[in-house]
């Protein structure tokens, strides 16, 4: 019988967790998450296990992403199913500090922060203005916690990985970031802890994200004018799905460029309930240009 991860909650003992692995030279990977694990995450854990001879998962409802009025305090707590999932999934370490640990001074006290540059304001971050503030001065954190050689995210947060990449170049971090496939429910729904906040109904209209966009795709070699009209044709008259973006950007969410590799991005609410989903696309020429 396994005996399962090393759970840590502070700095002091993480260090003394990873020391032994130092010291030989063995390879870190690391996995931030907040909880709530899905098969998403899990994919994710097994990539890890894959790069690295240490897999290390953060745990941690961080509250400085989470902007006034959203679901901070509602965000799903599941840390014991989440541990039974990570001895499963083959976890050597697990972190799950206390929001005083990593923010001793407390998460609203002004202090040092990454900004994210332009890109932290459009999309995801027209809605949520502070929140990949938040999100990268987490990242920036964990990785000086856990000094990982990779750092694995999910391209479901695909606005997320793309910043956390320009954040690793720019700030000349040492860690390689790897991106994961976005796995989905046999609809194609993208997993995500936000699902279960969806009622029956909701649910079956939540099928609507993943289908605009397998039909935008689809129309990719047609042209960029082609993608959003078999997107949006594809939602449809979906009542009670309120868009609040469509949108096809080039894979590093520049404006995109006929013969390139772009992406369709979308988010949605449904109730009470926001989600996100993106998918690659082959791009060609509009008919008329
Ligand atoms: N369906 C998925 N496939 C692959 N990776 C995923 C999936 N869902 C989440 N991830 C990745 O897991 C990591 C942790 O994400 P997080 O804990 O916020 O889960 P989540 O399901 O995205 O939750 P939320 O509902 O808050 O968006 C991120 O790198 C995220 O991109
Ligand atoms: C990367 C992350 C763990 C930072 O809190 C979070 O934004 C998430 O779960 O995607
Ligand atoms: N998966 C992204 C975390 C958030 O929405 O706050």
């Amino acid at each position: 019988m396994s005996i399962g991860p090393v759970v840590v909650s502070t700095r002091g003992t993480l260090d003394a967790a990873l020391a032994p692995a130092r010291a030989q030279g063995l390879t870190v990977a690391l996995v931030p998450t907040m909880g709530a694990l899905h098969d998403g995450h899990l994919a994710l854990v097994a990539r890890a296990r894959d790069l690295a001879d240490v897999v290390v998962v953060s745990i941690f409802v961080n509250p400085t992403q989470f902007g006034a009025g959203e679901d901070l305090d509602r965000y799903p707590r599941t840390f014991d199913a989440d541990l039974e999932k990570l001895s499963r999934a083959g976890a050597d370490v697990v972190y799950h500090p206390e929001v005083t640990e990593m923010y001793p001074e407390g998460p609203g006290a002004v202090g040092v922060n990454v900004d994210p540059g332009p890109l932290g304001s459009e999309l995801e971050g027209a809605v949520r203005p502070t929140h990949f503030r938040g999100v990268l001065t987490v990242v920036a954190k964990l990785f000086g916690l856990a000094r990982p050689d990779f750092a694995v995210f999910g391209e479901k947060d695909y606005q997320q990985l793309v910043l956390i990449r320009q954040m690793v170049r720019t700030l000349c971090l040492p860690v390689v970031v790897v991106g994961c496939a976005t796995v989905r429910e046999d609809d194609g729904l993208a997993l995500s802890s936000r699902n279960r906040y969806l009622d029956n109904a909701q649910r079956e209209l939540a099928v609507s994200l993943s289908r605009a966009l397998r039909a935008g795709a689809d129309a990719g070699p047609s042209g960029a004018v082609a993608v959003l009209d078999a997107a949006q044709k594809a939602f449809g008259e979906a009542d009670g799905v309120d868009v609040d973006y469509l949108t096809l950007r080039a894979a590093d969410l520049t404006d995109p460029l006929p013969g390139q590799e772009a992406r369709l991005l979308v988010a949605a609410r449904l109730g009470s309930t926001r989600l996100i989903d993106n998918v690659a696309v082959s791009l060609g020429a509009d008919k008329d240009t």
